[in-house]
């Protein structure tokens, strides 16, 4: 990126921190960068590290190039009603918070002038903190080439970007990579748990258990083998690996992951349901 857009993060907790924490290491400026945050020493702490912080949406939101939405899902029809008489006129609004649909965005957001909003729905994760990041991508469909490049931008300074082309499909990455680092810090749990059971310390087990999670997913990302074969390869016929997969059969392992996400994938319909209804909409524009 030659120049870093200016950002207003509306919200300014753990996920925005992700971001932000990524696009400072990745060298933003943090002059360019604007958090809102009701919560006090949230702002005190982006204020020490030299953002510009508000209280409450005033002029510098309207100067901004790109608005992050990054607040609790239940909070955002709220902020957006607080917010939008700031929006500039070329401000691209992405919104994180999971569930909410992009065609309650664009009511929320959109004018009269402008009834569909330059608003693109992300799903990124927490991995972003250090670089390894993934985020979801789907636009309303007045978002222009080049707004979709700016979002791919801010982004990809945290990590790999994919674009899909439906709101149900950011549900589904949602309930796929948006929680998905709370599956594998579950997977690293249970690791250390029956590492310690089976006489090792604990921190012996973490790191053995890190290493491997790590390792494991290097070598799935790097090696032209499908994952099966790569399971396959680990596999010896009667030996440990068979004696463990066995019991993650029985016990049916994959069957309770494939049910976690469909309970993800449920639970952001519901959310949208909830806390997306649109009536604050295009006839207030
Ligand atoms: N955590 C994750 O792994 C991921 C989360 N997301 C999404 O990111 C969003 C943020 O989640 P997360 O970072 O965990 O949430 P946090 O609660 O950590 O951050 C939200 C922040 O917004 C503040 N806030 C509340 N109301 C307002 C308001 N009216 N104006 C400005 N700021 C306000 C909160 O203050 P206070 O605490 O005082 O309420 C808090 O500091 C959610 O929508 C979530 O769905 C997306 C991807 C991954
Ligand atoms: O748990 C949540 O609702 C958010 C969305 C994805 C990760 N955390």
């Amino acid at each position: 990126m030659v120049e870093f857009p200016r950002i207003a993060f509306v919200g300014g907790g753990n996920m925005a921190g992700a971001l932000i924490e990524g696009l400072l290491a990745r060298g933003c400026p943090p002059s360019r960068l604007v958090v809102l945050d009701v919560h006090e020493p949230t702002r005190q702490k982006w204020q020490a590290r030299g953002l510009e912080v508000l209280e409450g949406p005033d002029s510098s939101l309207t100067g901004c190039d790109v608005w992050l939405l990054a607040v609790k899902p239940q909070q955002l029809k709220e902020v957006a009603q607080a917010a939008r008489p700031c929006l500039g006129s070329d401000t691209l609004v992405v919104s994180i918070a999971a569930g909410i649909a992009l065609s309650s965005l664009c009511a929320w957001f959109g004018t009269a002038d402008h009834p569909w909003a330059s608003v693109i729905r992300a799903m990124p994760n927490t991995p972003a903190l250090v670089g390894q990041g993934v985020t979801g991508l789907a636009a309303a469909s007045g978002v222009t080439d080049d707004q979709r490049q700016l979002a791919t931008q801010i982004l990809s300074t945290v990590g790999e970007v994919v674009w899909v082309d439906s709101d149900d499909q950011i549900d589904a990455v949602t309930a796929l990579s948006g929680s998905g680092p709370a599956y594998v810090f579950r997977f690293i749990e249970g690791m250390v748990a029956g590492g310690q059971k089976l006489g090792l310390s604990a921190q012996q087990s973490q790191s053995l258990a890190i290493a491997t999670v790590a390792g494991a997913a290097r070598l799935a990302a790097q090696s032209g083998d499908p994952v099966e074969t790569l399971r396959e390869k680990v596999t010896s016929k009667g030996g440990t690996t068979a004696a463990a997969l066995d019991v993650m059969q029985q016990r049916q392992f994959l069957e309770t992951l494939v049910a976690a996400m469909q309970a993800a994938h449920q639970r952001a319909g519901e959310l949208s349901a909830e806390f997306g209804r649109t009536e604050i909409g295009r006839a207030e524009g």
